[in-house]
């Protein structure tokens, strides 16, 4: 496949971020990093044991109340002027950024969740522990992120539900994670 590296500015003009099914991507997909992107448990735990033993850390970048991205609000099923809570962050290995996410919710939903309390815990081992998690179909994009000016390899995202909320998670895989695991470069 094409090695395709966009960086931040590719994002002017291109409001509209291309979200194809998992399984579409497939093909394009080797087979080290489809275990990583078609994964469907907790992300953290994950960076955690192939960390092996490094620091894991949730680097809180951004976490503010806002309107969201056409594509977020498209998956969301709500317009885009609506305020949502929106949280970025880097997933880093004894310092190192290997992801970087962005999680986004409609506020009108967050009824007494206390999400903006996490500070640096992840929001990945709050989300998994609640019962009656429901976990939507994942997307995959070989496009950057646009909420920071890094390169990705692969971007997925997937909408979670509990208790009435709906929260999307979008998550990048950065080549710090493919070099420091020896990952093939898509
Ligand atoms: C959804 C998960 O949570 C992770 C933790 C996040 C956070 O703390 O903001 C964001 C996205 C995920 O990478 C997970 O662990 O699978």
């Amino acid at each position: 496949m094409q090695h395709i590296s966009l960086t931040h500015t590719h994002w002017l003009g291109c409001p509209i971020a291309r979200w194809t099914p998992v399984a579409a991507a497939r093909p394009a997909m080797s087979l080290p990093w489809w275990r990583w992107v078609a994964s469907t448990d907790s992300l953290t735990a994950r960076l955690i044991a192939a960390g092996k033993g490094r620091q894991f850390q949730v680097c809180l970048l951004r976490q503010s109340v806002g309107d969201v991205f056409a594509d977020e609000a498209m998956a969301l099923g709500i317009g885009r002027r609506r305020y949502a809570w929106r949280r970025e962050v880097a997933l880093c290995l004894d310092g190192t950024p290997w992801v970087v996410a962005r999680s986004v919710a409609p506020l009108t939903q967050l009824r007494g969740q206390r999400l903006d309390m996490l500070g640096e815990r992840s929001l990945g081992s709050w989300l998994f522990q609640q019962p009656g998690l429901v976990r939507g179909p994942l997307e995959v994009s070989t496009q950057s992120p646009r909420f920071i000016p890094v390169e990705s390899l692969w971007g997925r995202r997937s909408r979670f539900q509990h208790a009435g909320l709906s929260l999307l998670v979008q998550e990048y895989f950065l080549p710090a994670m493919a070099d420091a695991l020896a990952l093939p470069s898509r």
